[in-house]
C-alpha cells in the first residue's frame, strides 16, 4: 500500500513537472478549464460530460506521452540523429490526433447550445 501510495505521488509529479516545463501543457489545461467552464455554464448532461472529460484526457495524456518520448530522446540522443527526429515527430503526432479528437467532441457538443444562445 505504501509503494502504490508513493508510485502515484511521483505520476502526481511527472504531471506536475509538464504542467510547469511544457507550453503546450499549459495551453491544453487553459482549453480544458475553458471547455469545463462553458459544460458547467450550459448543464451539459452525464453522457455529454463523460464524452468532454474523454476528450480532455486523452490529449492530456497524449501529451504526457509526448514529454516523456522528448525527454528520453533528448538523454539517448542529445545529438541529432534521423530516428531522433522520426521519434520526437510521430510523438508530435499523437498529440495532434487527440486534439483533432477532442476539438470535433467539443465542436459537436458544446457548439449547437452556444449558437442557439446567441443567435
Ligand atoms: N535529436 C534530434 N535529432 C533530429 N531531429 C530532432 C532532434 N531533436 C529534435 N528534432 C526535431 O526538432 C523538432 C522539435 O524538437 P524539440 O525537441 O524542440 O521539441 P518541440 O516539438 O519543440 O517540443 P517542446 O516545445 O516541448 O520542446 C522535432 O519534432 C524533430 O523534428
Amino acid at each position: 500500500m505504501a509503494k502504490f501510495v508513493r508510485n502515484v505521488g511521483l505520476a502526481l509529479s511527472g504531471i506536475g513537472l509538464a504542467i510547469r516545463t511544457q507550453r503546450h501543457m499549459q495551453i491544453h489545461c487553459v482549453a480544458a478549464v475553458i471547455v469545463v467552464g462553458l459544460g458547467l455554464f450550459l448543464s451539459l448532461d452525464a453522457i455529454r460530460w463523460s464524452l468532454i472529460v474523454f476528450a480532455i484526457g486523452l490529449v492530456v495524456s497524449a501529451e504526457l506521452i509526448n514529454t516523456a518520448i522528448e525527454q528520453a530522446v533528448d538523454l539517448a540522443s542529445p545529438e541529432r540523429h534521423p530516428l531522433a527526429k522520426a521519434a520526437k515527430d510521430v510523438a508530435a503526432g499523437a498529440v495532434l490526433a487527440a486534439a483533432l479528437v477532442a476539438i470535433t467532441i467539443g465542436l459537436l457538443i458544446l457548439g449547437p447550445p452556444l449558437l442557439a444562445l446567441f443567435s
